[in-house]
C-alpha cells in the first residue's frame, strides 16, 4: 500500500492509494477539522518529514485494523474474494445475491470490490467469446456502481475539505500578517540580540578550534622533540617556544574569558529583551482579550438589545392586535349605532317636515307682529328725544342758575366748637343763628334749591348734579363753581381731598367718569370725543395749568393756536362771529370772547384729549399740582387762583349725521376773604385783592343777568370772560355755596349765604342746545363767508363816508352829535373809560369796596341796592344793545389793551345773531341785501336769537 501525506497548515491530508484504503471510512483522521493539535507550523503542501510520516503510517495501519474489525459485512466479501481459485460464473445464484445486498456492498472494502471488478473482467478476458453470465455482470455492475458511489462521495468530502482549508489558510493568512506586522517593530532588535550571540559563538568556536590545532601542533612537536632530545639547542630552543605558547595560550584563555563574559551579557541582555518582549506580547494579548470582552460584551449588549427589541416589538404586536380587536368591536358597535341613527334620523326628517310647517305658520305670524315693533321701534328715537326735551324743560322749569349749598363738617381738633347753623330743612332751608343775639332774634332763614349737611358724602352731592352731566351730552354748556370763605371745603367739593380714594372723588372726577359712562352707553347711536383744558386764573391772568411750554409765548400764536386747536378737536369757529384777542403779556394767555356756546374761551390753552377716567385723574392732577397756592391765616394751603377745568364734548349723532357740542366748566373759585381778617400784606395781599375784583365782576354779571340788562359787563374780568359762554342765557349753571359752621366766620358765611340768595333768584331763561344739523352747518358756512364779504363792502363804504366827511370838514370827535349818523358812535359817555367804568360799578372803588359791595349786609335781600341797580340800570340804558365786546372790537389788535381803548371815530357794530334784539336789527342803517336775507331768514328758524323765558 502506498500511502502519501500533504500538509496544508495545520492539516494533514492522506491519500491512500492502492485498493486497500477504506474510501469510505468515516472515523478517518483525514476528516477535517480533526487536526492533531501538536502538528507542527509548515508551509503549504510541504511533504512531512521521514518520523512524522512513519507515524501517519502506523496510525493508517491501525485504523485499518480497526475498521476490519468493526464492519463484519467486509468479512463475507472477504470470503466471496476467497473463491479465486475457483471462477465468478461458476458461483451459485444464492452466493452471488447475498454479495449483492446491499448491506453487504456498503460493508465491504473498496479493495475487494476492486478485485472482485479485476476478477471478472480477467474471466472474461480468458473466456473465448468474452461473455460474462447475466448474473456475474450484474453483480459487476453493483461492484463498479459501489465504487463509483464511493469515489463521488470522497471527492465532494474532497472538495469539502480542500475548502475548509482554504478559509482556514486565509484565516492563519491573516494572523500571520498581523503578528509578522508585531513583530516588525521588535524584528531589528531581535536580529541584534540573536545574530550578535551566533557570532559570538562562531567566533569562539574558531578561537577554539584554532587554539585547538595549535595544541596539537604543538603536542605534536613537543612529541617529536621528545623523539630527537639530542640537541640541547633545540631544547632550549623549544623551552623558549614553549613559553611563548604558553603565553600565547594565556593570552587566549584570557580572551575566552572576556569572550565567554560578553557571551554572558549577551545572554542576559538577550534574555531581558526575551522577557520585555514576552512581557509586551501579554500586554498586546491582555489588550486584544481586553478588546475581545468589550466586543463580546457589545455583542451581549447587542444580543439583549435584539431581545428587548423583540419583546417589546412582540408586546405591540400585540397591544395593535388588541387595538384592533377594540376598534372593530368599535366599528361594528358604530355600524349598529349608524344604523339605529339611520332610522331616527328618517323619524326626525319626518318630525321636521311636520314642524317646518308648523313653524311656516308662526314666522308668518311673527312677521306680522314684527312689522308692528319695527314702527314702535322707530318711533322709539323720537319718543327719547322727546324725552331728552322733557328733562330739559324740567330742568328749565328749575332754573338754569341752581345754588346748592353744603355746611362743612368741623375739622378734626374743631370738635366742641359752637356752629351757627341752625337747621337744614329738606326742601332747601337753611337756618343759622347770629351767636351774638341769642334766640329767636338772631336767626336767619335762607332757601336755596337744596342743602348739604356737613355729614353729606361726596356720592350724596353728586347724585343731584348728575342731571347737569347728562346735559353737557346733550349739547349744553354748564358751569359748576364752588364760592366761599377760605377754607369752606371749596376745593374738598370740587375735586376732593389730596390722594383721594374712589370714594372721596369730587366733583371733577366724577362728573368726566359719568359723562364717558353716559357717552358708552350712547354708543350706538353717538360717538362723543372729549377734550380737556386746565387753567387758572391768577392775579387776572388766565395761566394754563397743563401746558409743558417754558419759554414765552411766540408774539402772535393765537391764529396758528385756535386754528391748529379747533382743527384738531373738529371744532369751528365759523359762529364766533366777535373774536376779540387780548394780549397781557408773552407769558399769559389769551381770551376770546364768544358769542356761540361752542366756541373756545382760552383758545391758547392747551386741548387734551381724553379717553378715560383715568386720564382725566392724571390730567386734574398736572393741573392742580401747578396750581398756585399759598398759606393763609385763614386755611393752611389756600387756593389763591381760580381754577377752570373745561370739558369739551363733541358728540357725532351717527344716524343723522349731525354734531352736539357742549362744553362743562368746573370752577373752583378763590377763596373770598375780607382782607383784614387774612392778614395778608404786599403780594399776598394784592392777590387777596384781585380775588374780590374778580369775584365782585362775577356778581355783576350775574346781577346783570338778573336784571335781564341789555349790558352784561363780562370783560370787567378775566374770571367772568372765561365763563361767559356758561354764564349766559344758553347755559345751565350751579352755584356751590360753601359754608364753614365756625361761629367766628359768622359775618363771611351770612355774606356768603345773601349772596348766593340772590343768586338763586336769578332766571336765566331758556338754555339752549348747540345741537346742528348739515345744512345748518353749510348754512353757517355761507353766513360766515356773505359776513365777510359784508364787512369787506362796509369798511369799503366807511372809508368813503371819512373820505367824505374829510371832504365835508370833519369837526372831530366832540364835534359830532350822537345818533346823527347810525354807524357814527363817536364820543358818547360809554366810550370814556372813566364813565364807562363807572357804569360798571368799579371804577371808583377800591379793591376792599368790591369786597364790602359784594358782602355788605346794607343790601337789601332780593339783590343790588337801589343806587347800585340803578346806575346797572342807567349803564344799560345808554349802552342800548351794544355789549361791552363791541367796544373792544374796534380796536387794532397792535394796540388793543384791556384797560385803554383806543377810539376811533368811526365804529361798525356788527351784531351777533343770537344776542341781536329786533330792535338792534331794525335800527341797523344798512339793510342786508336780499339774497343775505333770504339766507338769513332761511337759518333763523334754526338759530333762533335768545328769548329770556321767566318761568
Ligand atoms: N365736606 C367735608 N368733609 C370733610 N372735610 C372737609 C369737607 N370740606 C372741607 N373739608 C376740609 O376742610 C379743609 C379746607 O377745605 P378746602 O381746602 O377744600 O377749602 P377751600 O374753600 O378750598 O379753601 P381755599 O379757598 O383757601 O382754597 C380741608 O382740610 C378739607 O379736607
Amino acid at each position: 500500500m502506498d500511502c502519501r501525506m500533504w500538509d496544508i497548515g495545520k492539516f494533514q491530508i492522506q491519500f491512500l492509494f492502492n485498493a486497500g484504503g477504506n474510501l469510505s471510512n468515516k472515523n478517518s483522521n483525514t476528516k477535517a477539522g480533526n487536526v492533531p493539535e501538536d502538528a507542527p507550523l509548515r508551509g503549504p503542501l510541504t511533504p512531512l518529514s521521514g518520523e512524522e510520516r512513519r507515524k501517519a503510517s502506523s496510525d493508517l495501519k491501525n485504523q485499518q485494523q480497526s475498521t476490519t474489525g468493526l464492519h463484519h459485512g467486509g468479512h463475507n466479501f472477504h470470503e466471496v474474494f476467497q473463491w479465486k481459485q475457483g471462477r465468478y460464473a461458476d458461483l451459485p445464484g444464492a452466493k452471488i445475491s447475498e454479495m449483492m445486498k446491499s448491506n453487504s456492498l456498503d460493508n465491504a472494502p473498496t479493495q475487494s470490490l476492486l478485485s472482485v471488478v479485476n476478477g471478472i473482467l480477467d474471466e472474461s478476458l480468458d473466456r473465448k467469446n468474452g461473455e460474462i453470465p447475466h448474473r456475474v455482470a450484474c453483480l459487476l455492475r453493483k461492484v463498479v456502481q459501489e465504487i463509483e458511489r464511493r469515489i463521488s462521495t470522497q471527492a465532494d468530502h474532497l472538495r469539502t475539505q480542500n475548502n475548509l482549508f482554504k478559509i482556514r489558510e486565509e484565516k492563519y493568512k491573516s494572523r500571520i500578517r498581523v503578528l509578522e506586522t508585531l513583530a516588525a517593530g521588535n524584528g531589528e532588535e531581535i536580529k541584534i540580540v540573536t545574530v550578535h550571540p551566533q557570532q559570538t559563538k562562531v567566533r569562539r568556536k574558531t578561537i577554539i578550534s584554532l587554539f585547538e590545532e595549535k595544541v596539537k601542533d604543538k603536542r605534536e612537536s613537543v612529541k617529536e622533540t621528545d623523539k630527537h632530545e639530542t640537541h640541547e639547542h633545540e631544547t632550549s630552543k623549544h623551552e623558549i617556544d614553549k613559553q611563548a605558547i604558553k603565553q600565547e595560550t594565556e593570552k587566549h584563555i584570557c580572551e575566552i574569558a572576556s569572550l565567554k563574559q560578553e557571551l554572558e551579557m549577551a545572554k542576559t541582555i538577550h534574555k531581558q529583551q526575551c522577557l520585555e518582549m514576552q512581557k509586551e506580547t501579554e500586554g498586546v494579548k491582555a489588550g486584544l482579550q481586553a478588546r475581545l470582552n468589550e466586543l463580546e460584551s457589545l455583542l451581549n449588549d447587542s444580543n439583549n438589545r435584539v431581545k428587548e427589541l423583540e419583546t417589546s416589538a412582540k408586546s405591540k404586536c400585540q397591544s395593535w392586535s388588541m387595538k384592533v380587536n377594540t376598534y372593530q368591536s368599535f366599528m361594528d358597535s358604530q355600524f349598529h349605532a349608524m344604523r339605529d341613527l339611520r332610522f331616527t334620523s328618517n323619524a326626525i326628517k319626518q318630525e321636521l317636515l311636520k314642524t317646518q310647517k308648523s313653524y311656516f305658520e308662526e314666522f308668518n305670524l311673527l312677521e306680522v307682529k314684527l312689522k308692528a315693533l319695527a314702527d314702535a321701534a322707530g318711533n322709539y328715537r323720537e319718543v327719547l328725544n322727546e324725552n331728552r326735551k322733557l328733562f330739559n324743560e324740567i330742568q328749565d322749569l328749575r332754573g338754569n342758575i341752581r345754588v346748592f349749598c353744603r355746611v362743612r363738617p368741623f375739622l378734626p381738633g374743631q370738635n366742641g366748637k359752637q356752629t351757627i347753623v341752625e337747621s337744614i330743612g329738606d326742601n332747601g332751608q337753611l337756618v343759622v343763628t347770629n351767636p351774638a343775639k341769642p334766640g329767636k332774634e338772631g336767626q336767619k332763614t335762607f332757601k336755596f334749591n337744596k342743602v348739604f349737611g356737613p355729614a353729606a358724602t361726596q356720592g350724596e352731592v353728586f347724585a343731584d348734579i348728575q342731571p347737569f352731566i347728562q346735559s353737557v351730552v346733550d349739547g349744553y354748556n354748564v358751569c359748576i363753581f364752588a364760592y366761599g370763605q377760605t377754607g369752606s371745603g371749596k376745593t374738598y367739593t370740587m375735586t376732593g381731598p389730596n390722594d383721594a380714594t374712589e370714594e372721596e372723588w369730587g366733583v371733577n372726577f366724577r362728573a368726566l367718569n359719568n359723562l364717558f359712562k353716559i357717552s358708552q352707553n350712547r354708543r350706538s347711536t353717538f360717538q362723543y370725543e372729549v377734550g380737556v383744558q386746565v387753567v387758572e386764573i391768577y392775579n387776572d391772568q388766565v395761566r394754563d395749568l397743563l401746558s409743558n411750554r417754558t419759554g414765552p409765548a411766540k408774539k402772535y400764536p393765537f391764529f396758528h393756536r385756535i386754528h391748529s386747536l379747533f382743527k384738531c378737536f373738529s371744532f369751528r369757529y365759523y359762529c364766533c362771529d366777535i373774536v376779540i384777542f387780548v394780549f397781557l403779556n408773552p407769558h399769559t394767555m389769551g381770551v376770546t370772547s364768544i358769542s356761540q356756546p361752542n366756541g373756545l374761551a382760552v383758545p391758547d390753552a392747551s386741548m387734551h384729549p381724553v379717553l378715560s377716567t383715568t386720564d382725566v385723574i392724571d390730567l386734574i392732577n398736572l393741573g392742580f399740582k401747578n396750581r398756585t397756592v399759598s398759606a393763609t391765616a385763614l386755611n393752611e394751603r389756600s387756593s389763591r387762583s381760580h381754577s377752570i377745568v373745561t370739558v369739551h364734548v363733541r358728540g357725532k349723532d351717527l344716524k343723522a349725521g349731525n354734531y352736539i357740542y357742549g362744553n362743562l366748566h368746573l370752577v373752583d373759585l378763590a377763596g373770598s376773604e375780607r382782607v383784614d381778617r387774612s392778614e395778608v400784606t404786599g403780594d399776598r395781599l394784592k392777590e387777596a385783592q384781585h380775588i374780590n375784583k374778580s369775584l365782585s365782576s362775577l356778581g355783576d354779571v350775574i346781577f346783570a343777568l338778573a336784571q335781564k340788562s341789555p349790558h352784561v359787563p363780562y370783560r370787567n374780568s378775566k374770571l367772568t370772560q372765561v365763563l361767559q359762554s356758561s354764564l349766559g342765557g344758553q347755559a345751565k349753571t350751579l352755584m356751590f355755596v360753601q359754608l364753614n359752621p365756625d361761629v367766628t366766620s359768622y359775618s363771611e358765611s351770612l355774606s356768603t349765604l345773601k349772596f348766593a340768595e340772590r343768586v338763586s333768584g336769578v332766571e336765566l331763561g331758556a338754555a339752549r342746545s348747540s345741537k346742528e344739523g348739515k345744512d345748518v352747518k353749510e348754512l353757517m358756512e355761507q353766513m360766515a363767508s356773505l359776513k365777510d364779504t359784508i364787512a369787506k363792502k362796509d369798511e369799503e363804504i366807511e372809508r368813503l363816508h371819512l373820505l367824505k366827511d374829510l371832504k365835508n370838514g370833519y369837526p372831530g370827535i366832540d364835534g359830532e352829535q350822537p345818533g346823527t349818523g347810525s354807524l357814527r358812535y363817536d364820543s358818547s359817555p360809554i366810550y370814556r373809560p372813566k364813565t364807562r367804568n363807572r357804569l360798571l360799578g368799579h371804577t371808583e372803588k377800591t379793591v376792599s369796596d368790591h369786597y364790602n359791595w359784594f358782602h355788605s349786609d346794607k343790601r337789601s335781600e332780593t339783590g343790588s341796592t337801589d343806587d347800585e341797580k340803578s346806575e346797572i340800570t342807567d349803564a344799560a340804558l345808554s349802552m342800548g344793545t351794544e355789549t361791552d365786546d363791541s367796544a373792544e372790537y374796534v380796536h387794532s389788535p397792535e394796540g388793543v389793551s384791556l384797560g385803554k381803548p383806543k377810539v376811533v371815530p368811526k365804529v361798525r357794530v356788527l351784531q351777533k345773531p343770537a344776542q341781536a334784539s329786533p330792535t338792534s336789527k331794525s335800527e341797523s342803517p344798512r339793510a342786508p341785501s336780499p339774497a343775505i336775507k333770504k339766507t338769513l331768514s332761511s337759518s333763523s328758524n334754526l338759530v333762533k336769537p335768545v328769548v329770556r323765558k321767566k318761568v
